[in-house]
């Protein structure tokens, strides 16, 4: 018992950097429904949430379309229902998948690097690097179902779960592939990736741009699991339930402690971050590939 209130207060004293300040701002989200159980389903527009409070896991289902790009409206919705679910006691693990057949995320959202002001371009950024750290950091088990493309920043997402499996789908691939669209991994997106894989993959992945097809993702361990398509959401489900099994506070401890560096560097320099995002971001020749970067993916269909 002693032993148990020790830990509790060891593990608040712990996560209470990252509380102060990580609060997600208010958005759209609906009005919460409660459940027959008492347990509230949480509904936004952009985020679907299906509780199983008996096993204290939820499902967020990203529904974004066409791709889940992660735009600064479905960026805060992602940020409250994480929120929601960590403030209430029944949970104590999420499961993150795509309502978007095909489509995990397709990354940042071009539309809010592109043809703005630095204003936006600051309030954006900050709302990518608040994402980072709050799954990075989250209380919660966190899984990555993984059933569709996941590029760039829908792989930094996954990288921020505490386990990624992938759907074996040919279509399917998953990596930072930012350097094919003339842009730079920042150092945490970097850093994360190195953590998952190593440095020599690490290195390797970030300046060819690679996106790793399943076989590949499994051998390289960016993800750790890859299963048929119509069993993503079974594993991640008892790989939940063997997580779960970890008494909590000491599986809580353990997370910050091999993660606690990573996420101080981006806190310590986070303003200067979001400078060098804007500087980089309003230069001419980066707008221009952004651009034309968009108007390919436009033309495709046509
Ligand atoms: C020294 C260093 C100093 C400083 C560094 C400082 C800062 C670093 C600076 C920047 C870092 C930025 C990090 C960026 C991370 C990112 O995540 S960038 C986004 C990367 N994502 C991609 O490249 C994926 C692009 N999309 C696709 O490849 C395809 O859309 C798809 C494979 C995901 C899906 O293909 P389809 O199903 O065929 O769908 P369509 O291609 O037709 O797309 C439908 C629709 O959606 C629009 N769209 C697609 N992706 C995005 C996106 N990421 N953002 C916004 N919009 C997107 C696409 O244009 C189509 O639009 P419409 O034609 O329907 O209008």
């Amino acid at each position: 018992m002693a032993l148990a209130v020790g830990m509790r207060v060891l593990t608040r004293a712990l996560l209470r950097p990252w509380a102060r300040g990580l609060r997600a701002a208010p958005g759209r989200t609906g009005p919460a429904a409660g459940g027959g159980d008492g347990v509230r389903c949480f509904r936004s527009p952009r985020v679907l949430v299906e509780p199983d409070p008996a096993a204290g896991v939820a499902v967020v289902k990203m529904r974004n379309p066409p791709v889940n790009s992660l735009s600064l409206e479905f960026l805060t919705e992602l940020l409250i229902s994480l929120e929601k679910l960590e403030n209430d006691k029944t949970f104590h693990g999420i499961i993150i998948t795509s309502d978007c057949p095909g489509i995990f995320s397709a990354g940042l959202d071009l539309t809010e690097m592109c043809g703005r002001d630095p204003e936006h371009y600051a309030e954006y950024w900050k709302a990518v690097q608040e994402m980072w750290l709050r799954f990075y950091l989250s209380n919660l088990v966190v899984i990555a179902a993984i059933n569709g493309i996941s590029p760039a920043g829908g792989c930094l997402l996954s990288l921020t779960c505490d386990y990624r499996v992938l759907a074996n789908n040919p279509k399917y691939a998953i990596g930072l592939n930012e350097t094919l669209l003339g842009i730079v991994a920042p150092f945490w997106f970097k850093d994360t990736l190195v953590n998952t894989i190593g440095h020599r993959s690490a290195e390797r992945a970030l300046q060819l741009g690679l996106l790793f097809p399943p076989a590949e993702a499994l051998r390289v361990g960016v993800v750790d699991q890859v299963v048929p398509e119509d069993q993503v959401q079974s594993t991640a489900r008892s790989v939940m339930a063997q997580w779960l099994d970890i008494p909590d506070h000491a599986r809580q401890l353990t997370k910050i402690l091999m993660r606690k560096p990573t996420a101080d560097r981006l806190l310590t320099e986070r303003d200067a971050d979001i400078e060098n995002f804007v500087r980089f971001i309003c230069k001419d020749s980066i707008q221009k590939s952004l651009h034309a970067y968009l108007e390919k993916l436009k033309q495709k269909k046509g």
